[in-house]
């Protein structure tokens, strides 16, 4: 895809010159055991199984999976590690964290830091979009908890959705919550689910839904038991993998090249979007209310 060759030269470069790895204490390298192997950067764990080409991405970063700068820089070199091999097919996206599958942006990267840290992280929010939403191989998230915002994202760029059928577990983009606003790229993530109008209703009052009613909305495929869930998305993506990979890649692409096109096109005019957005004083003062609320709950 276009996008994927846009973005894998400056990855691919981190990559394999190690740089990351360093900072991490060592590369990731794979780990090899009968027909699995497996790597971990630390936040992110993928197990591949040789025999069926799927690789399962667990995400433990307690205690909410959130997503900053770290993280995103670990899952966007672990995708494109993936990515370029050729043996891996498919992938399933899911947590290790219990009763979360992921907070979302991490609010501490957006309150109260430079705006050349801000820029940053945002570069980093686009990467994991482009590369997960761009993604060839078939893409299904298992969500196995809450999943607000940047989490309800990263479920919207699979290819399918399994949840844990638990109405204690809630999906939806809710920025409009915390008063800030999730740009177009999110909104067309949802739209190209969901249609116009039940994005529209769910984006403007930043509605969060529990399981059976997200299944209702579109915004998941299915609902099994919650220990279900990976077992489920193991039989989902044998179905998916009996498609040929270049008629499967090719559709992807024309369904979703419209808006990864559009990002690329606008990429360094959206982080400095984001950036005079998110350092406006008015800003800032929502999100420390919406954190305060959210250490109070307790
Ligand atoms: C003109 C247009 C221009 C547009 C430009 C762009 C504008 C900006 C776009 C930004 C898009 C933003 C996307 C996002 O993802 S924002 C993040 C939204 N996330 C949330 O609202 C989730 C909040 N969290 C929760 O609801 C709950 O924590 C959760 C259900 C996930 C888990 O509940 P639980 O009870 O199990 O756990 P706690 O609430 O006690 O949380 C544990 C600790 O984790 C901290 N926490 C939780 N979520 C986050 C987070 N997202 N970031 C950072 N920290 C988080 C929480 O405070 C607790 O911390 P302490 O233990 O220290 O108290």
């Amino acid at each position: 895809m276009a996008a994927q060759a846009v973005l894998r030269s400056s990855a691919r470069a981190r990559l394999l010159s190690g740089a990351f790895c360093a900072q991490r204490g060592g590369p990731a390298l794979w780990q090899h055991h009968q027909n699995q192997r497996a790597f971990s950067n630390g936040k992110i764990l993928v197990e591949m199984d040789e025999a069926t080409g799927v690789a399962v991405m667990k995400m433990k970063s307690p205690p909410v999976n959130s997503l900053n700068l770290d993280f995103l820089t670990e899952f966007s070199i672990s995708l494109e590690k993936l990515e370029i091999d050729r043996s891996c097919r498919g992938l399933i996206l899911t947590s290790a964290v219990s009763k979360i599958f992921s907070a979302g942006l991490d609010i501490t990267e957006m309150s109260g830091k430079s705006n050349e840290h801000y820029a940053a992280f945002w570069r980093a929010v686009q990467e994991m979009w482009l590369k997960l939403y761009g993604s060839n191989m078939v893409t299904i998230a298992a969500i196995n908890g809450s999943s607000p915002a940047g989490g309800c994202l990263m479920a919207l760029c699979c290819d399918y959705r399994i949840m844990a059928d638990n109405p204690k577990f809630a999906i939806g983009l809710n920025e409009t919550q915390l008063g800030i606003v999730a740009p177009f790229w999110f909104k067309d993530t949802m739209i190209n689910t969901i249609g116009n109008r039940a994005t529209e209703l769910s984006l403007q009052l930043g509605q969060m839904y529990p399981a059976p009613e997200a299944l209702k909305f579109g915004l998941v495929d299915k609902l099994v038991p919650e220990d279900k869930v990976q077992s489920a998305a193991a039989a989902a993506m044998s179905q998916w993998l009996s498609v040929p990979d270049h008629a499967r890649q090719l559709t992807k692409s024309m369904m979703r090249k419209p808006a990864i096109d559009r990002l690329v096109k606008q990429r360094e005019a959206d982080i400095n979007n984001f950036v005079s957005f998110i350092s406006k004083d008015s800003i800032q003062k929502s999100l420390q209310i919406y954190m305060d609320r959210l250490k109070q709950k307790k």
